[in-house]
């Protein structure tokens, strides 16, 4: 019944061992409050005066005033520490999601992480403000009353004892069914936050293709969906209150009717059987709390989970101590049988028995029919992947993996679909040098072939672009990450893929005699398909099903007639 995970939530241990003593308190408190009142009540039925009983009645609103305190204090602090705790859940996903790397996001879907990060982590705040009191109370305060109420009459202890078990039952029996609703709830949840963020992207294209209609009804059908699973969670959710309530109004009526009889024939006084009548319905009170909130807290129960599930996603592996200095013409760079899967549990290999070695400053072309493994290889240089073994060679150290700050402080990475952040087109050009100076930014917009595109902007450098701004074009945005390249010329790692996918043959040309002088003294890979570019490089490799097929120099390749003249001859063809 207790959720594990939420032992995996900070301090949780002193907060419920905090809340479990509150939960004496407040049974305690109950306790006074039931025997005052009836204390005063028997006293007046027996022909006490009303002015004797000021002291009793004075303690039993003191008993109803204290409770009221705790609880409000308890939740005044329980608010603040489910909203920190929420809080923290929310840093430590961002920065697992961040060390697990953009293909997890890609894999889970970035409209199902965001809602994750933002929706969901207030539903776990919600969740934390509630269950945990009731838990604890549920736990507690029923026993404690228990035991007083066998002091007064036993049979109506025994009563209380009996129906308590069959009561859980009933919430256990319940609560699956409401749990395997919620859960098909949560996955429609997850199915609808990913396609609605996937269909506003991809509005425009839908819109081109005509298909906007049919995705509309596509669109109607998931919400469909999920409207439909969260009526049924609440119908289970309003069938097990109404039971709930149904077999603990019973409950007490059977004890009051047991009270009824005994005092009627004279077995009993009126004092304990009004005391265990008051309290009679305290004793059931958490657990009807603790069930009829525990479906409003089902959703963050669930987002809690998938929280966890993606922090015990196994991360790369620890390579500590592990320090590569900056790349110089001494360097060495080793590929050795490297084989890599984007699923490393499954048996499928993108790529398979890499084998290359480079020495120092160098441009390396790489060329291959889609889907064959090019940006594959760049991703894992640049070390967003992980290779099956320790198969990387950087000088004596052995790597599975490139993900080193020493590594990748010295990188500049041009992907095909470069990230334009919401901020001015000065500042995205400056992503990599902040304190760049305006005279550098000037020259590297120049050299990227922006000078035009900025004249046009409404507010020139300074205008916001990206999303919610000024839309670029796709070549535009790849000259934004080119202007980027050549902005900061203390990274001695060039990774390009595809930089010129989105760009014109005149644009690219143009572009091509500005970014050639960049790749010297450094280390460049290239992986495109424009094959002009390869006459440029010093070493070509040629990949197809995710293997190099072969390599050499440009020369060698032409002459060797091999997989490189294939697959040139085989793009004439297209
Ligand atoms: N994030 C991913 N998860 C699982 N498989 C992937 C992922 N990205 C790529 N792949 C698969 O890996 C293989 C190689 O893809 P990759 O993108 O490296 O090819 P490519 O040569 O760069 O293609 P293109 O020229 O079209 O960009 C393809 O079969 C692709 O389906």
């Amino acid at each position: 019944m207790i959720d594990k995970n939420l032992f995996r939530i900070e301090k949780i241990r002193p907060v419920l061992i905090g809340l479990a003593g509150l939960g004496v308190l407040q049974a305690l408190l109950i306790i006074g409050q039931a025997y005052f009142l009836s204390y005063a009540l028997s006293e007046l039925w027996n022909g006490a005066t009303v002015s004797a009983q000021y002291s009793k009645m004075g303690l039993f609103f003191i008993c109803f005033l204290l409770r009221q305190v705790v609880v409000f204090f308890r939740d005044r602090f329980l608010d603040r520490y489910a909203y920190e705790q929420s809080q923290v859940v929310r840093k430590q996903l961002l920065d697992k999601v961040f060390r697990l790397g953009p293909n997890f996001v890609q894999k889970e879907g970035t409209g199902n992480m965001v809602t994750m990060a933002i929706e969901g982590v207030s539903q776990i705040e919600n969740y934390l403000t509630l269950i945990l009191p009731k838990i604890t109370n549920m736990m507690i305060i029923p026993w404690i009353i228990l035991v007083f109420v066998f002091t007064q009459d036993v049979r109506s202890g025994v009563i209380l004892l009996i129906v308590f078990p069959i009561i859980i039952l009933f919430m256990i029996i319940l609560g699956y069914a409401a749990r395997a609703k919620a859960d098909r709830q949560y996955e429609g949840y997850q199915l609808l936050s990913n396609h609605f963020l996937d269909s506003l992207r991809g509005l425009q294209t839908l819109n081109f293709l005509g298909l906007s209609k049919k995705y509309e009804k596509n669109v109607y059908t998931i919400s469909e969906d999920y409207r439909k699973a969260t009526m049924s969670t609440l119908k289970i959710a309003i069938l097990s209150t109404f039971a709930l309530d149904f077999f603990t109004t019973l409950s007490v009526a059977i004890v009051a009717v047991f009270l009824g009889f005994k005092l009627m024939n004279g077995e009993m006084l009126l004092f304990p059987a009004l005391t265990t009548l008051v309290l009679a319905p305290d004793f059931f009170l958490p657990l009807r709390d603790f069930s009829s909130d525990y479906h409003a807290t089902l959703d963050g129960g669930n987002t809690l989970k998938s929280i966890f599930t993606i922090m015990d996603q196994p991360e790369f592996t620890e390579q500590e101590g592990v320090y590569l200095t900056e790349w110089q013409e001494k360097d060495t760079v080793e590929l050795d049988n490297l084989s890599l899967a984007y699923d490393p549990s499954g048996e499928k290999n993108t790529l398979t028995d890499i084998n290359f070695k480079w020495q120092g400053y160098g441009k390396i072309g790489i060329v291959g029919f889609s889907g064959s493994g090019k940006s594959t290889l760049i991703k894992l240089l640049g070390g967003f992947l992980e290779a099956r073994e320790p198969s990387i060679k950087v000088n004596e150290t052995n790597l599975s993996h490139l993900r080193l700050d020493s590594w990748q402080d010295q990188l500049l990475y041009v992907p095909q679909d470069p990230y334009i952040f919401h901020d001015s087109l000065k500042n995205n050009i400056c992503f990599y040098q902040p304190d760049a100076s305006d005279e550098s930014i000037k020259q590297a917009i120049s050299r990227a072939g922006l000078t035009e595109v900025i004249k046009e902007l409404p507010e020139g450098i300074n205008t916001v672009i990206g999303d919610a701004g000024h839309m670029l074009s796709g070549g535009q945005m790849q000259r934004v990450a080119i202007a980027r390249a050549f902005l900061d010329e203390g990274r001695q790692i060039l990774l390009f893929d595809e930089p010129t996918a989105h760009l014109d043959v005149e644009t690219e040309a143009e572009l091509k005699q500005t970014m050639l002088p960049l790749f010297d003294k450094r280390l460049v890979f290239f992986a495109t398909h424009r094959l002009h570019w390869m006459k440029e490089m010093d070493y070509i490799l040629v990949m197809k099903d995710g293997q190099i097929v072969e390599q050499g120099t440009y020369e060698d390749l032409r002459q060797r007639k091999g997989a490189y003249h294939e697959f040139v001859e085989q793009l004439k063809g297209e």
